[in-house]
């Protein structure tokens, strides 16, 4: 009986040590991910700065950018993989509409459209996007290594508010501006007959995710506000399963 108590003891020992090695381990790779973010998303920030003070124009920034841009931004699907594996404690859908809605303006819009690169609003979204990203991998970041200092997590919590908005400006006026080329060309797009039988047109599935930041937005920056209440205002928001 006592070595039955003693094997369940060290069983339980075993268990909570593998625990304290997984959590550890995650804390590890969190902070090496968000570290990395971080660095990378003041890379890009330096490099704009640096076109814009060599040249004095937005013109060709997005060209300059572009790699690094395409880069971080489309290693963020990580991120979702976080939330799915639970090694943050976020939704795994919130994360995947936020990342694949910025995978979509980058790889499918900016990138895919040449003649909308030099648009003010891939400028908008660009400065946008970069400013928020630095401060919420520093936050992560900070937070991990428990010294975060106060101004990051009120700047975290407190950005959004004008961010959001500003961002999401330039994305719906980056894809507007590139729909009169979309037409044109037919890109992306499907027509019939073909061997598939399949018709698509990349037109108006740009004018869907126009209208479906209608219904989605809403629920991001709601979700914020939420974050914030709680982080901010230490008020305990019961969140409602899955
Ligand atoms: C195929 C076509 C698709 C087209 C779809 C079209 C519809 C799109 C509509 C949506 C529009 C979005 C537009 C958007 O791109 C515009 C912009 O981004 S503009 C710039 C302003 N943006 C922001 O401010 C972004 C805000 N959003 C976020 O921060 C996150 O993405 C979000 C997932 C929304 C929220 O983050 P989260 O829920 O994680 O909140 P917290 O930061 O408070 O964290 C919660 C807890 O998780 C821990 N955590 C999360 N991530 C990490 C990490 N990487 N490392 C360590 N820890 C992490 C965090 O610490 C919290 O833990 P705890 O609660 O224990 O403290």
């Amino acid at each position: 009986m006592a070595s039955m108590e003693e094997d369940g003891s060290v069983e339980e020992k075993d268990n909570n040590n593998k625990k304290r090695t997984k959590s550890a381990i995650a804390v590890a790779w969190l902070t090496f991910y968000n570290i990395a973010m971080t660095a990378g998303w003041l890379v890009l920030a330096m490099a704009m700065m640096r076109f814009y003070l060599q040249k004095a124009t937005h013109k060709g920034l997005y060209k300059s950018i572009a790699r690094i841009l395409k880069f971080f931004q489309t290693v963020a699907l990580v991120e979702v993989g976080h939330c799915a594996i639970g090694i943050v404690r976020t939704s795994v859908i919130v994360t995947g509409v936020q990342v694949c809605s910025r995978i979509f303006m980058v790889w499918f819009i900016t990138n895919s459209i040449k003649q909308i690169q030099n648009e003010e609003s891939v400028i908008l979204f660009l400065v946008v996007w970069t400013l928020t990203e630095i401060t919420r991998y520093s936050f992560y970041t900070f937070n991990l290594l428990n010294h975060l200092p106060y101004f990051i997590k009120w700047a975290r919590y407190n950005m959004f508010i004008i961010m959001y908005p500003l961002g999401v400006a330039g994305e719906l006026l980056t894809i507007y501006a590139a729909l009169p080329f979309v037409r044109k060309t037919g890109m992306l797009s499907m027509r019939l007959p073909n061997k598939y039988n399949i018709s698509f047109d990349y037109y108006y599935f740009l004018i869907i995710v126009m209208l479906s930041y209608i219904p989605l937005f809403p629920q991001l920056f709601f979700h914020m506000l939420r974050q914030r209440r709680k982080v901010l205002l230490g008020e305990i928001i019961v969140e409602k399963d899955e």
